[in-house]
């Protein structure tokens, strides 16, 4: 029992959800993190007597050392930008609910594969006496492959414990109003900055086609959120395009892919591009080190002049407000926030 537990119940408690990252960029690090995250059949949904094998006996040989070498050149003297990210996320959702309810809601971070665990995170939630949990994966698109295997392993962890505490699990807010305009005003401060290229690129994670062909709304999803965000910054049709970025593996995954795109768009007459990232609530290896890096190298090799890299929403004010009303509008269900 924590000493610390204060004698009221708190109104509730929230756990933030995002991915996971590894604890170091050592290749074993990365293996240990690549083989719990891999192994999900929500990830990747192949036959098990098939999938194994070459994750066991490819997969986990050759990539960690190479991806760790790519984390190695995004790490911080903190630790992975992911990690960084969350936690700050974390701390100022905390202080906004305080300061907006008037009491202190206990906000702790869960990561879907890794440290901090989901199981860790409602864990300590239960130490601080909460008894109704908002959880919030920090994914703006529903996708069976991210916030799918959040309900997975909520689910999982109650099943050890007697009294299961009352549960909002928010699903998805691509088209919130308040999404729509953190990631506008996001780009109108970049455009500010560095004025405005020819092209804004909107590069959201991919998935494999199959999986949308099955059920899965994110294409979908994606697409209104793209739509949304030219309408909010008044974009005409040919000064956005939406592109999927980071496939794995030999399956067709969403298109247009954003490599193969940033390298056919010079000889187009497109010498400037911005690029954002709207499906990541925080910046990572797949923003920082593949979009901002790599994709710089390859727009740049093919003709290109100007590539200019526009942060996720990360912990900025818009964002962590966006946060604490999607906690708020869940909670009311309880409480009058
Ligand atoms: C194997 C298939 C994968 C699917 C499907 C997938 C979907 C998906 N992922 C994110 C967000 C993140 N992905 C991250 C890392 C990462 N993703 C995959 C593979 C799939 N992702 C791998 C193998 C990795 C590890 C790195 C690598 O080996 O390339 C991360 C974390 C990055 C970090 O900084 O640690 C995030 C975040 C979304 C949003 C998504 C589907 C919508
Ligand atoms: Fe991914
Ligand atoms: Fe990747």
């Amino acid at each position: 029992m924590n000493t610390m537990m204060s004698e009221t119940t708190p109104a509730f408690g929230v756990l933030l959800v995002n991915l996971g990252t590894p604890d170091s960029p050592s290749a074993s690090d990365v293996k240990r993190f690549l083989k719990q995250f891999l192994s999900d059949p929500r990830v990747v949904d192949l036959n098990p007597l098939i999938w194994k094998p070459i994750l066991n006996g490819i997969i986990l040989n050759t990539r960690p050392a190479k991806v760790a070498k790519l984390y190695q050149s995004i790490w911080s003297d903190e630790g992975s930008p992911l990690m960084v990210i969350s936690q700050r996320q974390r701390e100022k959702v905390a202080s906004l609910l305080q300061e907006q309810l008037g009491q202190a809601i206990p906000v702790e971070l869960g990561m879907s594969y890794g440290n901090p665990s989901l199981a860790s995170g409602l864990d300590k939630l239960k130490q601080q006496g909460v008894e109704r949990v908002v959880v919030l994966p920090l994914y703006p698109q529903y996708s069976c492959s991210t916030v799918a295997p959040v309900f997975d392993a909520i689910a999982a962890e109650f099943k050890d414990w007697r009294d299961i505490p009352e549960t909002r699990f928010n699903k998805e807010y691509y088209q919130d109003p308040a999404y729509i305009e953190a990631l506008a005003s996001s780009v109108r401060a970049h455009w500010n900055e560095h004025g405005q290229a020819d092209v804004l690129l909107m590069s959201f994670h991919g998935v494999p086609v199959r999986y949308v062909n099955e059920g899965d709304p994110y294409q979908a999803q994606c697409q209104a959120t793209a739509l949304l965000l030219a309408q909010a910054l008044g974009l005409k049709d040919e000064q956005w395009k939406l592109c999927f970025q980071s496939q794995f593996g030999k399956e067709e995954w969403l298109t247009p892919y954003t490599d193969k795109l940033l390298e056919s768009l010079p000889e187009k007459g497109v010498k400037s591009v911005d690029i954002m990232c709207p499906a990541f609530a925080a910046d990572c290896l797949e923003t920082l080190e593949e979009i901002s890096i790599g994709g710089k190298e390859s727009f740049i090799e093919s003709g290109g002049e100007s590539y200019r890299f526009i942060p996720c929403l990360n912990d900025n004010e818009p964002h962590i407000e966006l946060l604490a009303k999607l906690v708020t509008e869940q909670a009311s269900k309880w409480v009058s926030a």
